[in-house]
C-alpha cells in the first residue's frame, strides 16, 4: 500500500506591515509515494512556501494535512523522518567530505553502516572518485549529486526538491535531472520538484502551476510539446 500526503483546504496568508497578504486559499493536493510531481509558477507565487507546508515543516493559516502510511492517518509532523530535501544552493556542510555529508543522515539515525551505504550512493550518482573532496573542491553539478545522495541515502518515502537545477548549466542540469528522477523511481520515492524550468517540469508525471493563489494541473503532453 503506497503512502500519501493529502492537503485539504490549505490557506496561507501573512500580515506584512499591518496588511494581509494571501498566498493561496482552499488549496487541495495529494502526493503519492512512487509518483513524480512538478510545481511551476511565477516568482513569489508561493511554490517554496507550499513545499514547506506539505512537508509539515511550516503550518498553514488554515486547512488539514495528513500523512497516510500503511493505511494509518497521522499529522504532517510525522512525515519529517520520511522526507529528503534538495535545494538550489546544495546546502552541504562545508567542513565535511562528500562521504561524510552523505553518511551524516544515517549517523544521526545511529546506523553503524553509514559510511558503507554512503559509498554505495556516491557510486550511484557517479561520484565515487570524489568521496574525499569537500564541497569547495567540487563543481556545482558534483555538489548537487552529493546532495541527491544525501537526500536518498536513508531511503525516505518522499523527496522535495526546490529548484534543484537552478544553479547549473544546461548539461549539468540535464544530468542532475536524469539522476534525480531515476534514483527516486528506483527507490519508489515520491518526488516533488519546484521549478521555473519547463524542461525539468516536463519530466514529472503530474504537473501543476501555482499562480494568483490557484493551483491548477497542467496537461503533461502540452508542456512536453512546449519544452521540446
Ligand atoms: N513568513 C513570511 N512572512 C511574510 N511573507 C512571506 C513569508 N514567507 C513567505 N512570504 C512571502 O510569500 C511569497 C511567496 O514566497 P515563495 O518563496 O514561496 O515564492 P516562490 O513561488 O517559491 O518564489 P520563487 O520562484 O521566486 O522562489 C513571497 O512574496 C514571500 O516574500
Amino acid at each position: 500500500m503506497s503512502s500519501y500526503i493529502e492537503l485539504k483546504n490549505f490557506s496561507q496568508s501573512f500580515q506584512v506591515n499591518g496588511s494581509k497578504v494571501t498566498l493561496f486559499n482552499d488549496l487541495d493536493l495529494s502526493i503519492t509515494q512512487g509518483q513524480s510531481y512538478a510545481i511551476t509558477g511565477p516568482s513569489g507565487a508561493g511554490k517554496s512556501s507550499l513545499l514547506m507546508l506539505m512537508s509539515g515543516l511550516e503550518h498553514p493559516t488554515s486547512g488539514q494535512g495528513v500523512y497516510v502510511k500503511g493505511g494509518h492517518k497521522q499529522s504532517l509532523e510525522f512525515l519529517r523522518p520520511d522526507i529528503g530535501f534538495i535545494f538550489q544552493q546544495f546546502h552541504l556542510l562545508p567542513e565535511l567530505t562528500a562521504l561524510n555529508n552523505v553518511a551524516l543522515p544515517l549517523k544521526l539515525r545511529g546506523d553503524k553502516h553509514a559510511e558503507d551505504k554512503a559509498r554505495v550512493w556516491l557510486e550511484k550518482v557517479g561520484l565515487i572518485h570524489r568521496i574525499n573532496h569537500k564541497p569547495s573542491e567540487l563543481s556545482g553539478g558534483e555538489q548537487q549529486r552529493v546532495a541527491i545522495a544525501r537526500a536518498l541515502v536513508f531511503e525516505p518515502g518522499f523527496i522535495f526538491a526546490d529548484e534543484p537545477t537552478g544553479n547549473l548549466d544546461q548539461q549539468s542540469a540535464t544530468e542532475i535531472a536524469d539522476i534525480l528522477f531515476s534514483c527516486c523511481q528506483e527507490n519508489n520515492a515520491g518526488l516533488v520538484v519546484v521549478t521555473h524550468s519547463e524542461t525539468l517540469a516536463s519530466r514529472a508525471q503530474h504537473i501543476f502551476s501555482l499562480a494568483g493563489g490557484q493551483l491548477k494541473q497542467t496537461a503533461n503532453e502540452m508542456l512536453k510539446a512546449v519544452s521540446c
